[in-house]
């Protein structure tokens, strides 16, 4: 059945032959009654004269013209200054409603929390220390990354490949981190496993982070046919489970592919950035013990083996367990929020360590709610969050990280969809 429970109309892009981030992009101005400019809730704007002026980076109004931003706009302004600003590029009405059925109704939870978590970050939470440590901990995995690889190139066994994968594999997920915010020079770190930040900041920011587990999730609509946790599926979970770990080993590589393959057969702009990842074979090269096709193997079967460990965490962390909403089944509330607390679960452990908060995509649920905020301040939201989950009746999902793991096998087998249940007032 082609239905969305998030939208009113199917998207587009899920009957496309070739799907990369920027088609996805091109195909929500179809669906997104934005009349070709930038629609927020049900009024029409054009930010032309603003981009150049936009504190968080030309980028993100560049992409996302002729579609709706509400999700986004919500999202990634906490504090209510974007809003004043937003009224002087008002041109008109919406001529058709909404595409996106979730709510941010100003009494629902999502709205609720969000002022309070405004309020806490002016005058509780004193962010720039925290920053810092992130800062810190980015940089310093960037000077481990490089060494690692440069030692592998000279002395190739286990603890130094084991080095190069960990390392990478971190400096990888902090960089996301930093991508999420302003335009800065950390959000170019992505690049060093083959993948880009601009795609980045349309599959994971733009379509992942504000649609989790719909048909407009590209995180899960790019790996199909070869992994499927809808409840619809095409395949026996058999063909799933076999198809896993190839899958886990290409998604960086893949990225790449995809890239390629837009360039050459659609026209596709690459920038600059692309080229970035070749410095880690450079160091190797220039530093190491191997000619250039032994470096070069050595360099991608290190990406492969990052890009297993990576899509480990990523697809067993937090959003596919089979108690967790996937798209066909049924929500009780369209509350953004609510909706992100139904797609995203939390892990039970290490929710205290900065490091590994910042490098297994830690306090997920905060983060999907507050995605601009750095990683570091999300504890300190904590109890805010479950005070106003209570207060609402609803609730966070916390488990142990095995049991997600086997949830998403089990995800991978359901083929029935069903009622989520998270209530809210
Ligand atoms: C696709 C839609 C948009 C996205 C993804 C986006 C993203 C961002 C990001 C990432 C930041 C930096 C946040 C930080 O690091 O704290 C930011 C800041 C900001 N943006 Fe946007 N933005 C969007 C649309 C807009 C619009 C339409 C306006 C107003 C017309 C606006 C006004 C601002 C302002 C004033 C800030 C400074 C921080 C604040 O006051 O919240 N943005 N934006």
């Amino acid at each position: 059945m082609k239905f969305s429970t998030i939208s009113r109309k199917y998207p587009a892009f899920r009957d496309d032959k070739f799907k990369n981030p920027q088609k996805w992009l091109q195909d929500k101005q179809i669906d997104d009654n934005a009349e070709t400019l930038w629609r927020v809730h049900d009024k029409i704007y054009d930010l032309s004269n603003f981009i150049e002026h936009h504190p968080g980076g030309r980028n993100w109004l560049e992409m996302t013209k002729g579609t709706d931003i509400t999700e986004a706009f919500e999202t990634h302004h906490i504090h209510g200054t974007a809003e004043v600003i937003l009224e002087n590029f008002y041109v008109g009405d919406a001529k058709l409603e909404r595409n996106y059925k979730v709510t941010f109704h100003s009494d629902g939870f999502y709205k609720t929390l969000k002022k309070r978590v405004a309020l806490k970050l002016s005058n509780h939470v004193n962010q720039s220390p925290l920053k810092s440590m992130s800062k810190t901990f980015c940089d310093l995995t960037l000077a481990a990354t490089f060494l690692a690889f440069i030692l592998v190139s000279r002395d190739f066994n286990f603890p130094t490949a084991a080095l190069a994968v960990f390392s990478l594999f971190s400096l990888t997920i902090i960089s996301h981190n930093f991508l999420h915010q302003r335009d800065n020079w950390r959000m170019y770190l992505v690049n060093f496993s083959t993948q880009n930040y601009r795609d980045w900041r349309i599959f994971h920011v733009l379509s992942h982070h504000l649609y989790p587990n719909s048909y407009h999730d590209l995180e899960i609509i790019l790996v199909e046919p070869f992994l499927n946790w809808m409840p619809i599926k095409k395949y026996s979970r058999y063909f799933y489970y076999f198809m896993s770990p190839f899958v886990y080993i290409l998604v960086l590589s893949g990225s790449c592919v995809i890239r390629i393959v837009g360039a050459f057969r659609f026209n596709y702009k690459l920038y600059w950035d692309e080229i970035l990842p070749l410095s880690i074979p450079l160091a190797m090269y220039l530093f190491g013990n191997f000619g250039m096709v032994d470096t070069l193997l050595l360099w991608y079967g290190i990406i492969m083996m990052t890009s297993f460990i990576y899509a480990f965490f990523a697809f067993n962390g937090s959003h596919h367990h089979n108690k967790i909403f996937h798209d066909g089944d049924e929500l009780e509330s369209m509350d953004f929020g609510i909706y992100q607390l139904a797609a995203t679960f939390d892990r039970a452990e290490l929710q205290k360590n900065q490091f590994l908060t910042l490098t297994t995509f830690g306090h997920h649920i905060a983060h999907h709610l507050f995605p601009t905020l750095d990683h570091s301040v999300l504890p300190e939201l904590s109890e805010l969050i479950h005070d106003t989950c209570k207060e609402f009746e609803t609730e966070l999902s916390v488990y142990p990280w095995y049991e997600l793991m086997i949830g998403q096998f089990r995800q991978l087998g359901r083929e029935k969809p069903r009622q989520i249940h998270l209530r809210s007032r």
